[in-house]
């Protein structure tokens, strides 16, 4: 028919897919992952640049974890980038288990994908399931146990102490967090840490209608990892405009120019690093 063959006509997209899938399920199912990609040798999204960098899933490269057992891990954020933090995806399969960080390093997990078991040698065992996340203080003695599989996005990073402050076990989930105040922004904002002194990062959720975008062009001295959990948008990035998805992860050095405006039909959903609470100096 003449609607068929238009110059603009694009497939169209079913939604029905998006409303019966579990939360988050885009991460660990992206759209242009590469079995979808197999008929388009060598494009990708992902950008790597001085003072930022897009990674998305058909770039990520999985190799086993050291210290951790039956684990395959995709460091996406490392220090080689000028990060201060680690920042990885963490696939467990089954019955496999993590491994301490190095020493005076603190640990953020967040599940993205099945069910792993927190223990720690002072409280008996939590189970975290897709949405939950655990702090763990450097030097705390810890294992996360897997029984079937499960995907964890991990941020590590060198604690810098501050006077007499330490900071202690948590375990939460995001929906459990209550909505912050945004003065001058849309935007609903959640943090997964305390805000008080002892804790040098903090991970913010932060989730936008379609069409909802930061009122602020963001220029500062925090470095950012984030990780887009839903929905779709645009991310600036200095001067730099990126079409980005649920799966993307971004690094953002400090002082890039930063700006997210949200589309599409769903919420976008995002989980940020950013380090906060001390002097730069
Ligand atoms: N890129 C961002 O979303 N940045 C946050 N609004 C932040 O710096 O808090
Ligand atoms: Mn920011």
């Amino acid at each position: 028919s003449k609607s068929d063959d238009g110059f603009c006509s694009a497939p169209s997209i079913t939604e029905s897919d998006e409303k019966t899938k579990p939360i988050y399920w885009k991460v660990t199912n992206p759209t242009l992952s590469p079995s979808h990609l197999q008929d388009l040798p060598g494009y990708t999204r992902s950008v790597y640049k001085r003072d930022h960098a897009l990674i998305t899933p058909e770039s990520h490269v999985f190799s086993p974890l050291p210290d951790w057992t039956n684990t395959l891990g995709a460091y996406l954020i490392t220090p080689a980038m000028g990060s201060h933090f680690v920042m990885y995806f963490a696939k467990m399969k089954e019955m496999s288990s993590s491994g301490l960080p190095p020493k005076d390093i603190e640990r953020l997990v967040f599940v993205v994908d099945g069910a792993v078991t927190l223990t720690n040698t002072s409280s008996s065992s939590t189970k975290l399931t897709v949405d939950s996340y655990a702090y763990l203080p450097p030097n705390f003695h810890h294992s996360l146990d897997c029984v079937e599989s499960a995907t964890l996005v991990v941020f590590e990073r060198r604690y810098e102490r501050l006077g007499s402050h330490t900071t202690e076990l948590i375990v939460g989930s995001t929906d459990k967090k209550p909505l912050l105040e945004t003065p001058g922004e849309v935007f609903e904002l959640r943090k997964l840490l305390p805000v008080s002194l002892a804790y040098d990062f903090n991970i913010h959720i932060m989730d936008f209608q379609p069409g909802e975008f930061l009122n602020v062009k963001e220029v500062h001295y925090n470095q950012h990892g984030l990780l887009l959990l839903e929905g779709q948008g645009i991310y600036r990035l200095g001067d730099n405009w990126y079409p980005v998805q649920a799966g993307d992860v971004i690094w953002m050095a400090p002082f890039v120019p930063q700006w997210y405006a949200a589309l599409g039909k769903n919420r976008s959903r995002y989980l940020l690093y950013k380090d906060v609470n001390r002097n730069p100096l």
